[in-house]
């Protein structure tokens, strides 16, 4: 593979839960010429090796990241977005000293609840210094756990990175160099704050009994460093804030994105503090801000009902389409993996209103799709409550890919929903984030999105329905 002849090739990678997928586009008109992808492996504690190969095998680089021949070959910069949070802990030869903890990982549940208690203020002292109310995702409720679970581990970790920050490194050709992240997955720690843009040692201190090296924080479009075949890096960031500048976000879009977590979020400019922990206050990846909402439970609910009635995701789709909605009376409370919005770590999910009657199939797979759908209606009312318009209402991730979603999401969210033309949007973040460093200026560069509108007439009762069993729920949960 040779580069585009006349084109100036930039690569966005996302290296996020399930996969790391990669597209080489033309840096001016963000037109892609090469996709790549593997498969991480499965679990909420993963060795960050695995990401590194996965990003080989994806790219055909070398373990220096060398791309002879590769997909990566005649590429003039490059940029990763990765999933939020994980904790990738290093020891002072930058060796890693445990599995990460993934953003999905609840362990670290209790020590979110100590940490709220040790800061004077509790939660509303936490979202005034970080944007965030401590919850099990955090960075900073992992490094806490480890310091309380595992002494020696913690003994010999020198510093922390996130998942995008280690990408980045990893790519560097002087790996000595001192490692970078942004602003945006900065802000999904716990210990930077989005107002002042400063870290604050303080709190990673409390959480972890001493201090750690931690990233610098790099500018939207700054050149970081360069790879071992003279690509430029930009200073990647956390997926959600990529699929934000892949989209290009305008006040009043509002993103729902379906992957292995469930998002809501829309761009700010001033930062959001929510005393209640509900929408997280992040940073984004262009010196603006990026509220958000996010549930542990998308795609996979789809893809666990799918193995419940021993069907494919195709026929899944096909059921949920053939049944009423409401299905029958059935709501899924789709907390599988436990939950973080609400923040109900412990819990399982639940399938209320089971009767003989409604017992069928197509009632079941239409549940699953309702019951993620309304934890992510539920979301968009918490952004729009903070002030975040919402005129429409963009629809990307894995599961946007399915027709039952693209039908019910527009009845449930209860606005216009909008589909952009299928693509891996975090991953064009990334990439226009490496043209913009390659450009510089002030805006990144411009490039088309085009998408489809979903409409339907919204269904109350469903979320009414859902709202009684999810309260009755949390009052027997909590
Ligand atoms: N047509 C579809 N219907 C439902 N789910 C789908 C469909 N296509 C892909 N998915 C799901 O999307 C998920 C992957 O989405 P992705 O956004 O790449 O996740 P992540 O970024 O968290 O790794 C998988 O769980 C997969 O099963
Ligand atoms: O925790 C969050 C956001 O706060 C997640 O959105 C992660 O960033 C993982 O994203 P996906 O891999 O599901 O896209």
């Amino acid at each position: 593979m040779g580069s585009e002849p006349g084109m100036t090739l930039v690569a966005g990678v996302d290296t996020s839960t399930q996969s790391t997928k990669v597209i080489v586009c033309d840096a001016e008109t963000g037109a892609v010429v090469r996709t790549g992808r593997a498969a991480h492996p499965d679990g909420t504690a993963v060795d960050p090796a695995h990401w590194w190969r996965a990003f080989q095998e994806a790219t055909g680089c070398g373990p220096d990241g060398d791309p002879a021949g590769g997909l990566l070959d005649g590429v003039a910069a490059i940029g990763v977005g990765g999933q939020q949070h994980g904790m990738v802990l290093l020891d002072e030869h930058n060796a890693v000293v445990r599995d990460a903890l993934l953003w999905n990982d609840t362990r670290s549940a209790g020590a979110a609840q100590d940490l709220i208690a040790e800061l004077p203020g509790g939660a509303a002292g936490w979202a005034e210094a970080t944007g965030l109310v401590p919850v099990a995702s955090f960075t900073v409720t992992k490094l806490r756990w480890v310091a309380q679970h595992e002494p020696d581990n913690a003994a010999r970790a020198h510093s922390v990175l996130l998942p995008h920050d280690w990408i980045t490194h990893l790519l560097r050709s002087d790996r000595g160099a001192e490692p970078t992240t942004d602003r945006g997955d900065a802000s999904g720690t716990g210990y930077w704050s989005p107002s002042t843009g400063e870290y604050r040692p303080d709190l990673l201190k409390l959480a972890f009994g001493r201090d750690l090296a931690v990233p610098r924080v790099a500018g939207p479009a700054e050149t970081v460093g360069e790879t071992v075949a003279g690509a430029l890096l930009a200073p990647g960031t956390g997926d959600n804030m990529a699929a934000a500048l892949g989209l290009g976000l305008r006040p009043g879009d509002v993103v729902v994105s379906l992957g292995t977590s469930g998002t809501v979020f829309g761009v700010a400019e001033r930062p959001v503090a929510d005393t209640s922990g509900t929408v997280a206050g992040f940073a984004d990846a262009t010196g603006r801000h990026l509220p958000l909402v996010a549930t542990l439970n998308a795609a996979r609910v789809l893809t666990a009902a799918a193995a419940l009635l021993g069907v494919d995701l195709s026929t899944l789709d096909s059921l949920a389409r053939s049944a009423e909605p409401g299905a029958g009376g059935l709501t899924l409370l789709p907390y599988l993996d436990g939950e973080r919005t609400p923040n109900l770590p412990d819990a399982k999910g639940l399938l209320n209103g089971l009767t003989r009657g409604n017992a069928t199939p197509a009632n079941l797979a239409r549940a699953a799709y309702e019951g993620m759908l309304c934890g992510l209606a539920d979301g968009l009312d918490a952004v729009r409550a903070l002030g975040v318009p919402v005129e429409r209402v963009l629809l990307i991730g894995g599961a946007a890919a399915s027709e039952a979603v693209r039908e019910i999401a527009p009845a449930l969210l209860g606005v216009p929903v909008s589909v952009p033309a299928p693509a891996e949007y975090v991953a064009v973040g990334a990439a226009r984030q490496a043209a913009w460093a390659l450009a510089g200026g002030a805006e990144p560069p411009s490039w088309p999105v085009s998408a489809v509108e979903v409409t339907a007439a919204p269904t109350k009762e469903i979320r009414e329905l859902y709202g009684q069993v999810r309260d009755r729920a949390l009052a027997l949960l909590k």
